[in-house]
């Protein structure tokens, strides 16, 4: 399922064309920094110098995770499709974020442990009711594996259709900092003291024993590959992400990056094809541990840090205006020469 992508580096031909754009606004050069760089990159993917970010989509994939049953996180497993009615009700923080700047946002049940009504306005792709407990067994067979994959793929094809050119991923699950924490282990190699952290809140004496059954659920189940890692340790929700990432390459759409759960997907996705990165806006550093160094591993600089821990898309939706910037910075901000503002010289 993953080796049907077609994801292509960046075309640099106007790279030249949107600098000299970029330098000659009314500002010293380089000075708006950061967005500069976001300016440049997304004239690249858009292969234009009048880019666009139309119908900004939030997508949050939800997912159950076997492993909760080991007492990973502080939080009981039905807190997620709780979650999911708050999601929809419009009272999470994620629907403040995105309301506050207009964005629409999508909810998916990948595979929450619960009958949702199917009138629901849900994204009803559940491919089971949780994963198994990887602590004895892979998360997911191959079969649920590549479903989860295609139903992510199929959905970001979907947004793209309707006319979205710039996607944001959350997510929701119970014990999904363990499935991160596991499949960045397994990725970078990093030590697991590293890359396992509170999550929800654990405490001292809950985070020791999180790092000890990861420990031993790696030495219980071998995966190699970056298929059988997601296969072995993932959720559902973090599957679908990998697809749903892999999907919004190929269509050439922007893809904001959360925290610490939605970059674990981007890790699987980069594994399987580095240039990925190269559509990829990082939003935040969170809080959670593991994440900093996740991000070192993907060479990738974020736009804030918050010192957020909260996941469902919320760190995305609020570096979002920021992205939105530097679009509008490249489209409508003066030129020294239709401003008449006298250029420094030695340029
Ligand atoms: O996005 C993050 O960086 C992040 C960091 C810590 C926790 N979370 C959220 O907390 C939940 C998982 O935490 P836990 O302790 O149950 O593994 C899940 O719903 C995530 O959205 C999210
Ligand atoms: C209340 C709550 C809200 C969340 N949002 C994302 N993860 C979460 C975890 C909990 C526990």
């Amino acid at each position: 399922m993953t080796s049907k992508f077609e994801i292509n580096s960046l075309n640099t031909q106007i790279q030249e064309q949107v600098q000299h754009i970029i330098n000659h606004k009314t500002k010293p050069l380089g000075a708006l920094g950061i967005l500069e760089d976001l300016a440049l990159r997304i004239c690249l993917i858009q292969e234009t110098v009048s880019p666009k970010i139309a119908s900004p989509t939030v997508v949050v994939f939800a997912g159950d995770h076997g492993i909760t049953q080991e007492g990973v996180s502080p939080y009981p497993q039905e807190v997620s499709w709780q979650m999911v009615m708050n999601f929809i009700a419009g009272g999470a923080a994620i629907n403040v974020f995105t309301k506050q700047n207009g964005w629409d946002i999508l909810v998916v049940d990948a595979g929450v442990n619960h009958d949702f009504d199917p009138a629901l306005p849900l994204q009803h792709l559940k491919v089971a009711k949780g994963t198994q407990n990887f602590l004895h067994s892979p998360a997911m067979t191959k079969a649920q594996l590549d479903e989860a994959l295609e139903k992510g793929a199929n959905l970001v094809q979907k947004i793209h259709d309707q006319g979205s050119n710039c996607i944001a991923f959350g997510e929701m699950g119970i014990g999904n900092t363990s499935a991160a924490a596991a499949i960045m282990h397994k990725i970078t190699g990093i030590a697991m003291e590293a890359c396992a952290g509170r999550g929800t809140g654990l405490n001292d004496e809950g985070l020791e024993k999180k790092i000890a059954i990861l420990k031993q659920a790696i030495i219980n189940n071998p995966a190699y590959t970056p298929e059988e890692i997601l296969q072995t340790f993932g959720g559902f929700e973090i599957a679908m992400i990998v697809g749903a990432m892999l999907s919004a390459a190929q269509q050439k759409m922007l893809i904001v990056v959360d925290g610490f759960i939605v970059s674990s997907a981007l890790l699987i996705a980069h594994a399987l094809y580095p240039q990925i990165l190269d559509y990829c806006v990082f939003a935040h550093q969170s809080d959670e541990t593991g994440h900093k160094q996740m991000l070192q591993f993907l060479k990738a600089k974020p736009l804030l840090n918050l010192n957020m821990r909260l996941g469902e898309g919320t760190g995305a939706a609020l570096a979002l205006p920021i992205i939105q910037a530097s679009v509008n910075f490249i489209n409508e901000m003066s030129s020294f020469e239709s401003a008449g503002v006298r250029e420094s010289e030695d340029r």
